[in-house]
Order: C-alpha cells, then structure tokens, then sequence
C-alpha cells in the first residue's frame, strides 16, 4: 500500500518509519523551512529513529498528496485548520486521512474530525489514531496497544489490517467522539501529573488518575459519546505514557511550569485545556480538574493554591 505522512516532527517520522517496517511505500512530507525536515533531508535521522532509505521526503504538498490514498497527519493540532485549508487546493477525492494528533481547537473546542471536515469540502474518509505509545519504546521494539476508530467501520478495519503488527496491536474504534475528546484531554492531565510531580505531589497520581477520568468520562456522556471509551485505550491506556512516563512532552511540560524552567517541545495539552473549558461550558459539565490547570498555566494561578482549592470543595459521593 501506499502511505503519505504529512508532518516530520517526533510522531509523523515515527509513522514513516513504522509504515515502511509494515511493507509500505511510504513518502513524508516536511516544509521546506522546517530544521526537521532539513535535518532528515541531510542525515536521514532525528533524536528518535534513523529514517529508512525508501522513504522519500519531499517538501511539495502536492506530490505528498498525490502519492497516497492513505494520508496520515501528524502536525500541531492548532495548525490543522489552516493546514486543512491549503490541502483543499489539491485534489483529494477519496483519499482518507487518519488524524493522528491529540488535541482540540482552543478558541472553538471543535474535535479535529470536525476541523478537517469542515475544511475540506471533497469527499474524504476520516479516521483517528490514539492511544498510548512513545517513538523511543517502539524503535527498540517494545510492544504497545492503540485504536483506529472513524464512522466507517470499512475504513477502521481497512487501516488496522493494514498496520497492525507485533508492534503495535490495535484495536477497532467504536467511538469517535469519545476517543478523540479522551486522547486529547489525556495531555490535560498529563500536564496536571507534570505540575503534581513539580511539586512533589507524585503520590497524588493515583488520585489524578481516578477522578481524571471520571471528570473527561461526564464531558464524554454530555456530548452524547460514550463515557466508558474513556476507560479504554484512548484515555486512561495513555496515562502510563503520559501520566508516569519520563518521555512524555505533556507530564515535562507541567513539571518545568511549576519549577519555572523552559520547555521547548509541543505539549498539546496546554492549548486544548482552553478547549474543554469551552466544552465544560457548552454542556453545563463540571471539569475541576482541567479548571484548575487552565488557571495554573494561563491565569498565573499558584499551583499549590489550586491543588488546596480543589481539596476544599463540597465532599460529593465518588460516583458522581
Ligand atoms: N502515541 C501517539 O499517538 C502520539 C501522538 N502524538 C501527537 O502527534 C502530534 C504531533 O506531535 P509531535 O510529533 O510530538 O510534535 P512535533 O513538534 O515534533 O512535530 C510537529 C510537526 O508539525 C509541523 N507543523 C506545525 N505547524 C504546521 C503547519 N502549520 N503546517 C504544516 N506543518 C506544521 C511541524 O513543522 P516544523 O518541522 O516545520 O516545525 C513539525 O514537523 C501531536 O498532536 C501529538 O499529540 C505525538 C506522539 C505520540
Ligand atoms: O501521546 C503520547 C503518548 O501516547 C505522547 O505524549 P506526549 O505528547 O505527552 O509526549
């Protein structure tokens, strides 16, 4: 099969690079500005992999688009819109996109199914790629799980048949809504697990872990998903590798935060809290949590001040 990947940071290099492990044709794609793609350009390798000779970089959009009826986009969730915009001008009658991104529209809280399709007015297939899995374990071929889901079951199957492997073993999606809410809300509280471990609070993990999910599993219902997908691959399966893992940009991002240090790396999760506050008020959902860490990061709140407050609220029943 042919696969194009759009995007040749940490993810979308990972991607080539497993898709050509599978038997794919594979082509990547990069802007031609980007030190990324100038770097593989030169040396065929980043700080995760060494790309593989038969994968053909390219900086054209068009060539990329052209090439591949299965397109994988792996770029800064925020960008998507305007991404999508441009890969309206080509022809892409077809084509299906797997979004392999976490994340949601900051000033909108719109899913990024929801972008690409509103942005992309030819007929496309649309799928996801989530759950949990870091490039530097899958280059030393430590096994994980993950879920393709989009509203056609053809298209889920079509692409986990095509790329499963003793690698990664995927599992077939059920809900849209609620893999895609889950995976991008997985780097909220990967960010609040990075502020925690900031402040010497790693204990409280276990805590973060159990009313984490409870908070995105009520968003999840509220939208009319399921709130149990929260449980699954998508959400709670990611935590290891965000919530408690030392590669992950979410948990790094939190820490440096709180200890005031730079971080350079994307960490999705600081744009898409913005988002689900959005969503916690569009459906009348209360997400403390979240609300904690958007005041934290972008309301110069003191951490330790919102943890206390968040100790402090009404006891409730812990089903609620
Ligand atoms: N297990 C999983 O499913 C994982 C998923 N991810 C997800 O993948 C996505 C990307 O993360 P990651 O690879 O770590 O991020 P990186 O910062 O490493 O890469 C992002 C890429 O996006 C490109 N980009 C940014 N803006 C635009 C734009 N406007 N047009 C075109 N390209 C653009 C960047 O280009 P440039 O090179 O020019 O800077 C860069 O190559 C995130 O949503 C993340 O959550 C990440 C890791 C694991
Ligand atoms: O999604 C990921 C692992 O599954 C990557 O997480 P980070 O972006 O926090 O590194």
């Amino acid at each position: 099969m042919k696969v194009t990947v759009l995007g040749c940071g940490r993810w979308g290099s990972f991607l080539s690079w497993y898709a050509n492990q599978q038997g794919h044709d594979v082509t990547l794609w990069g802007r031609e500005a980007s030190r990324n793609y100038q770097k593989l350009l030169q040396t065929r390798t980043n700080d995760y992999l060494l790309l593989p000779q038969p994968i053909q970089l390219t900086n054209s959009l068009e060539e990329a688009a052209a090439f591949a009826e299965l397109i994988f986009i792996a770029i800064s969730a925020q960008e998507l819109r305007g991404f999508a915009k441009q890969l309206n001008s080509l022809n892409l009658s077809d084509k299906t996109f797997v979004l392999c991104m976490k994340g949601l529209e900051e000033n909108s809280g719109e899913r990024l199914t929801s972008v690409i399709k509103q942005e992309i007015q030819q007929p496309v297939h649309v799928a996801i790629w989530v759950g949990p899995g870091h490039v530097q374990d899958f280059v030393q071929d430590i096994p994980n799980c993950m879920v393709i889901d989009s509203d056609d079951s053809q298209v889920t199957k079509l692409i986990v048949d095509s790329l499963g492997s003793e690698t990664i073993r995927f599992y077939y999606g059920e809900d849209v809504l609620g893999n895609e809410i889950g995976a991008a809300a997985k780097n909220v509280i990967g960010i609040a697990a990075g502020i925690l471990d900031g402040l010497g609070y790693s204990s409280l993990k276990g805590a973060l872990m159990a009313r984490g999910t409870k908070e995105i599993a009520r968003l999840v219902k509220a939208m009319g998903g399921n709130e149990l997908t929260v449980y699954g691959l998508g959400h709670l399966g990611d935590y290891e590798a965000t919530v408690f893992s030392k590669h992950s940009h979410n948990r790094r991002f939190g820490e440096a935060f709180v200890k005031q240090e730079p971080f350079e790396k994307l960490a999705e999760g600081a744009a898409t809290v913005k988002a689900l506050l959005h969503l916690s008020a569009k459906y009348d959902v209360e997400l403390p949590i979240c609300q904690a860490v958007n005041a934290v990061l972008w309301k110069a709140q003191d951490a330790q001040e919102q943890i206390m407050k968040l100790f402090m609220r009404p006891v409730k029943f812990e089903t609620i």
